[in-house]
């Protein structure tokens, strides 16, 4: 098992890696509940006197949140109330000299990890640990922790690297959602068990669907995720229009997988039955399913397909969030969304509402935190943590 700040030295250096991964809307980065959680890691780090510098990434390289971490250092300061400077460098002489100068208890935040193309390479920890990012970064610090749960089944440089070569332990933010989602793991129901999946990531929740085969009775599937299903269920969406980037390489990657789950599944999976689109006046417009024809990009799952899901929430003994229905941050497409997290929180099911996007819509939408039975700050990492499965970073950890 992996170290806590517990085990951690009264002196030293840290190199700390969180994640504040965040949805940007028209270049502006959004506050969300990650920043909040490592604003408590950090500060009792920086209270005890060790000088930090703070490894985040933000989006992936291509897409629109692929962004600078400079909005980020500020929305930190927002919450820890004492100055985080930024650098826009990750390891360079820029970096160094920043890190360099660093006092006791004084915070800097380096430059978007993913900005550097070893970060995301697919090599092995050990070779990670070779790359030029962990060789020049570990030699400046004492001590590496790792409060980025929500990134801990990424196999990347800075998850998995460091851990080769320095000292490592889990931050208060790892240490939490890690017993917490574990704990999870452990708990058996007796009654009708859901997980509504959704959002952009195709991928982590495919893997996950084939895994909890015994655990889930029934998947509520919307969000580009289920467009992919409606897809191979053989209706007219689920690809890319008018510029979108979500739906075709997934499509290729996932198709034959997708097919064999809706094959071997069959009634356990249901559909959305109807689709919401903005019409030429702006407004919310549905259509259903049957006889669709892609034209424009669909924002959410439709009316009907909500009150279908309302009624298996209601009938749950537990239920499962990863990933939004629709884009719930436009109120216009919120209904798919809402209106699960709302029927849910009506009734005293056990649950669990995850992912750095999805978790928001708790908040944006008047309810409370303490209707659900556990929120994550993490998506992929915490329903991967639901089937079992041991996330790399754990195990860089605990090595
Ligand atoms: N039909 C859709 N088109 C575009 N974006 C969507 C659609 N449905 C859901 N989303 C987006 O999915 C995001 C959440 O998904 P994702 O990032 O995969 O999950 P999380 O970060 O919550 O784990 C939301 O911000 C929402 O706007
Ligand atoms: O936001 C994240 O994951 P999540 O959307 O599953 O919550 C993490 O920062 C990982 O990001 P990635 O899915 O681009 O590797």
């Amino acid at each position: 098992m992996f170290e806590t700040l517990d085990d951690l030295p009264e002196e030293g250096r840290l190199l700390v890696r969180i994640d504040v991964n965040s949805p940007v809307e028209n270049g502006e980065v959004q506050d969300n509940r990650r920043f909040a959680r490592h604003a408590g890691t950090l500060r009792e780090l920086a209270d005890a006197g060790h000088p930090l510098a703070v490894l985040a990434h933000q989006g992936r390289p291509g897409r629109d949140t692929f962004v600078s971490l400079e909005q980020h250092a500020e929305i930190l300061f927002e919450h820890l109330d004492r100055e985080v400077r930024y650098v826009p460098d990750t390891y360079g002489e820029e970096a160094l000299e920043a890190i360099r100068n660093l006092g006791a208890g004084e915070i800097l935040l380096l430059e978007n990890v993913r900005m550097v193309d070893e970060e995301l390479a697919d090599r092995t920890p050990e070779e990670h640990a070779k790359s030029a990012l962990v060789e020049t970064l570990s030699q400046e610090f004492d001590a590496y922790v790792n409060d980025a749960y929500s990134t801990a089944h990424r196999g990347h440089a800075s998850i998995v690297g460091f851990p080769q070569v320095m000292d490592s332990y889990a931050g208060r933010v790892m240490e939490v959602e890690y017993e917490a989602n574990s704990a999870i793991q452990e708990r058996e129901f007796d009654g009708h068990v859901a997980m509504v999946l959704g959002g952009t990531k195709a991928d982590d929740l495919i893997g996950v669907m084939e895994r909890v085969e015994d655990t889930v009775d029934t998947f509520l599937m919307g969000g580009i995720v289920g467009e992919l299903f409606l897809r191979a269920a053989g209706h007219d969406v689920g690809y890319d229009v008018e510029g979108t980037d979500f739906f075709d390489e997934q499509w290729d990657d996932q198709e034959e997988t997708i097919r064999e789950l809706l094959d071997s599944y069959g009634g356990r999976i249901l559909l959305p039955v109807d689709l919401a689109y903005e019409d030429d006046a702006g407004e919310r417009a549905e259509v259903a399913v049957e006889g669709v024809e892609k034209e424009a990009s669909f924002l959410d799952v439709g009316s009907e397909t909500v009150e279908g899901y309302e009624e298996v929430v209601a009938d749950s003994e537990a239920v499962f969030v990863k990933g939004a229905l629709g884009v719930f941050e436009d109120e216009r497409f919120s209904k798919g969304t809402v209106g699960v997290i709302e029927a849910i929180a009506k009734t005293d099911c056990f649950s669990v509402v995850g992912g750095g996007d999805t978790s928001r819509a708790i908040g944006m939408y008047g309810l409370s935190e303490d209707d659900f039975s556990h929120v994550s700050i993490a998506g992929g990492a915490y329903v991967r943590a639901l089937t079992g499965e041991s996330l790399v970073a754990i195990e860089a950890l605990s090595g």
